[in-house]
C-alpha cells in the first residue's frame, strides 16, 4: 500500500508538471519486440487481419501526451515495468479507461484477443442503433396513417436487405477504426493477443496459430475489460443460419418470415422492432410470468400497448424454450419446445422459420489465468469485484494492483457503465478514492419509440420506502400534454419520477415516448449530482421541446412542508446589477 501511495505521487506530480530524476528506461523485451512488429498503424492492421488504413501523422496533443507519459512511467514504476497500466480487452470499457489513465498522465498499453471497439462496436449498440436506425425509417415512411395526420402521402416504400446490412458493417467498422486512432493518437500501445495473467504485475499474450504475435509485459496496474459472449442456456444449438445470436442477427443475412425471440430483454425487443419494421412475423418466448420483466411494470404494460400488441408479434410467458431443433431455411421448419416455468411440463411446440436467442450476456473470463493471481469467478464466471473496482481474491480480499470493469464484473452490463467503471478504475489506482454510483447510470433501450431509466422501479421504490418508512411521492406526465411531441403525431409516451416526499431524493425516473433515450440524463445527471426535486424544479427549458415533458414532471412533485421549505425550495436571488 505504501508503495502505490509512493508511485501515486510521482504520477500526480509528473501530472502537476514537477521536475523528476529520470531513470534510465527499463528494458521491455517482449512489449518492443511486439511495437517492431506493430511499429506502424498499417502493419498493426495487417496483424490483425483489418484493412489496412493508412497513418495519420500524431497531432500535437497525442505527442504531449505519450512524452508525458513516458516521464511519469519511467519516475512512477522506477523503471520497475514496462507500463503504468495494462488493460487487457479493448472494448468500450478498456478504451474508456486508457483515454482517462492517459490524461492523468500514465502510460497505457491495451491487449486485445479479437477485435477493437469489442462488443459494443463490433457487435452490439452500434450495428445494432444502425439496423434500429434504418429500419425505423421505413416503420415511419409505411406508416401511412400516421403520415397522413400531417398531410403527407408516400408512395410504396422498398428497402434492399443488404444495403440496410451495409450499413450496419459500415458503421461498425468507421466506429472501430476511430477508436483505435484516438488510441494511437494518445501513444497508447496496441498489443495484439489473448492475454493471461502470470501474476498481478504480469501478462503474457499470444494468438494461436501466431508465432509472430505475442510476448510478456509487466504494469504496475492492470484492468481486466474482457467483456462478455452471448449467454446461450442448456438445449438450444445455434447453428448460425436458423438458431442464432445477437452476433448473427446483427449481420441481417435473411429475413425469416416467422421469427421466434426467446428472451424479451434489450435484445429481444430491439430486434423485435427491427424485424417487424422489415416485414417479418415475431413471437416472443419469455420465462417470467411478463414480458420485458426487467423494466418498471407501468412502463412495460405502456410498452406491450405500443411496442407489441399493434405489430405482428405476439407472446408465450412464464415457460421456458427446453429444447431448440435447428432446420433448413425455406425447407424445414425450426422446433422449439416450451416447458411452463412453474410445473416444468412440456406445454407446447412452436414451428418458425428462425430462432433468435437472446437470454442474456455471459462474462468473458476463459482462459484468463485467474488463478495465478488467486481469483475464482463467480458461479456465472463474473470477476469478484469491489466498489471501487478493485479485484477480489477467494478469500474477498483486495488483489493489489489488479482492477476489474464492464461486462466482466456483472455490476451494469451497458455500455456507458464500463467505461464510467474504467475512469474510476483510474481514479482509485491513483489513489483518488472514487465509488461510482450506479443508481444513476442511465439505461436505455431503442425501439420505436424508445423506453429510458434510471435508478429504481416503482415496485422497488414502495419496497424501499415500506422499509424505511419515508413517503414516496410519484409523478407523472404524458407525451400528450408536450406541444413538440404532438407536433410530431407522437404523443403515445409517458414520464414517471419516484421521490422520497421527506427530503425530494430522486430514486428513479422512466420515460417511454419519442427520444426517451436522450431525455433520460436531465435526470440521471440530478441523481448524479445529488440534486433533489427542490433544486430541479426550477430549471428552465426551451420552449417547445420534449424537455418540457421532464419539467412538468419535476414541477409535478409535492413535497411534504418542511422539504418544500428546505433552502433548496427557493429559487435563487437574481443578482443585483453592480453599481458603476
Ligand atoms: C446486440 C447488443 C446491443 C447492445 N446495445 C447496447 C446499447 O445500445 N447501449 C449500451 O450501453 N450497451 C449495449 N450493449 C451492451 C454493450 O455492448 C456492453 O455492455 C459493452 O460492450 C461492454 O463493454 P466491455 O468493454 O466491458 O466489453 P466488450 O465490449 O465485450 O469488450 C471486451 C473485449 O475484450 C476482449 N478480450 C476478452 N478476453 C480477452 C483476453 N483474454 N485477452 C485480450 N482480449 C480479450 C474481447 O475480444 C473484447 O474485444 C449491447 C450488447 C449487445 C450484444
Ligand atoms: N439498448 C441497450 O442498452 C442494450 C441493447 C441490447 C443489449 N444490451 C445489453 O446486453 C445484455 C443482454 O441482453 P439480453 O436482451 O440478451 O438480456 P436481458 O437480460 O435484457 O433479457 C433476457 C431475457 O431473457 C429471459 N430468459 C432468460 N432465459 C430464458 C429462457 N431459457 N427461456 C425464455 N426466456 C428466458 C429473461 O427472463 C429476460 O427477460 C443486457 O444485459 C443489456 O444490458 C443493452
Amino acid at each position: 500500500m505504501a508503495a502505490f501511495a509512493a508511485q501515486s505521487k510521482s504520477v500526480a506530480a509528473a501530472r502537476q508538471g514537477a521536475s523528476l530524476q529520470l531513470a534510465a528506461p527499463s528494458v521491455r523485451p517482449a512489449a518492443s519486440r511486439l511495437h517492431t512488429c506493430f511499429a506502424s498503424a498499417s502493419l498493426r492492421a495487417a496483424c490483425l487481419g483489418q484493412s489496412v488504413v493508412a497513418p495519420r501523422s500524431r497531432p500535437a496533443a497525442g505527442r504531449r501526451a505519450v512524452s508525458r507519459a513516458q516521464r511519469v512511467s519511467v519516475a512512477a514504476s522506477a523503471g520497475k515495468y514496462d507500463y503504468d497500466l495494462v488493460i487487457i480487452g479493448c472494448g468500450v470499457g478498456g478504451h474508456g479507461a486508457a483515454l482517462h489513465a492517459v490524461e492523468q498522465g500514465m502510460k497505457v498499453a491495451v491487449i486485445e484477443g479479437h477485435d477493437i471497439g469489442g462488443t459494443c462496436v463490433n457487435r452490439g449498440c452500434v450495428p445494432s442503433k444502425a439496423l434500429l436506425a434504418a429500419s425505423g425509417r421505413i416503420r415511419e415512411m409505411q406508416n401511412a396513417m400516421h403520415l397522413k395526420s400531417m398531410g403527407i402521402q408516400v408512395g410504396s416504400v422498398s428497402f434492399e436487405r443488404q444495403g440496410i446490412a451495409d450499413h450496419a458493417i459500415n458503421l461498425a467498422k468507421t466506429i472501430q477504426t476511430n477508436l483505435k486512432r484516438s488510441l494511437e493518437a494518445l501513444g497508447v500501445d496496441i498489443l495484439i493477443g489473448q492475454a493471461k495473467f502470470v501474476d498481478n504485475h504480469t501478462v503474457k499474450y499470444s494468438l494461436p496459430g501466431r508465432v509472430d504475435v505475442g510476448g510478456t509485459v509487466t504494469a504496475r496496474d492492470i484492468i481486466i475489460a474482457t467483456g462478455s459472449v452471448p449467454f446461450v442456456p442448456p438445449g438450444i444449438p445455434i447453428d448460425g443460419k436458423t438458431v442464432f445470436t445477437s452476433d448473427h442477427a446483427l449481420k441481417l443475412e435473411w429475413l425469416p418470415q416467422w421469427i421466434a425471440i426467446i428472451g424479451s430483454g434489450y435484445i429481444g425487443l430491439e430486434f423485435s422492432d427491427v424485424y417487424t419494421a422489415l416485414g417479418c412475423e415475431v413471437t416472443f418466448v419469455e420465462a417470467m410470468p411478463n414480458i420485458m420483466p426487467g423494466f418498471d411494470k407501468e412502463i412495460a404494460r405502456l410498452a406491450e400497448r405500443v411496442l407489441i400488441k399493434p405489430r405482428p408479434i405476439d407472446f408465450h410467458t412464464n415457460v421456458i424454450a427446453s429444447k431448440v431443433t435447428p432446420g433448413v431455411p425455406g425447407v424445414k421448419p425450426v422446433l422449439i419446445e416450451l416447458t411452463d416455468f412453474n410445473t416444468k411440463k412440456v406445454v407446447d411446440t412452436l414451428e418458425v422459420d428462425a430462432c433468435l436467442v437472446a437470454t442474456g450476456r455471459a462474462p468473458y473470463t476463459n482462459g484468463l489465468g485467474l488463478a495465478s493471481i488467486g481469483v475464482d469467478t463467480d458461479r456465472r464466471g463474473f470477476v469478484p469485484t469491489s466498489e471501487k473496482m478493485e479485484v477480489l481474491d477467494k478469500d474477498g480480499k483486495v488483489v493489489p494492483n489488479v482492477y476489474c470493469i464492464g461486462d466482466a464484473n456483472g455490476k451494469y452490463m451497458l455500455a456507458h457503465a464500463a467505461s464510467a467503471q474504467g475512469i474510476s478504475a483510474i481514479e482509485n489506482m491513483l489513489g483518488r478514492p472514487h465509488v461510482l454510483n450506479h443508481n444513476s447510470v442511465p439505461a436505455a433501450c431503442f425501439t420505436h419509440p424508445e423506453v429510458s431509466f434510471v435508478g429504481v422501479t416503482q415496485e422497488k421504490a414502495e419496497e424501499m420506502a415500506k422499509e424505511k418508512g419515508f413517503p414516496l411521492g410519484i409523478s407523472k406526465t404524458s407525451f400528450k400534454a408536450n406541444s413538440k411531441a404532438l407536433a410530431e403525431k407522437e404523443g403515445e409516451g409517458m414520464a414517471k419520477m419516484l421521490y422520497r416526499k421527506d427530503t425530494g431524493e430522486i430514486l428513479g425516473v422512466h420515460i417511454f415516448g419519442l427520444h426517451a433515450a436522450d431525455l433520460i440524463h436531465e435526470a440521471s445527471n440530478a441523481i448524479a449530482t445529488g440534486q433533489t426535486v427542490q433544486d430541479i424544479k426550477f430549471n428552465v427549458h426551451a420552449h417547445p421541446t420534449l424537455s418540457e415533458v421532464l419539467d412538468e414532471l419535476f414541477k409535478g412533485a409535492h413535497l411534504d412542508k418542511a422539504a418544500a421549505n428546505s433552502s433548496h425550495a427557493a429559487p435563487p436571488k437574481a443578482k443585483q446589477p453592480v453599481a458603476a
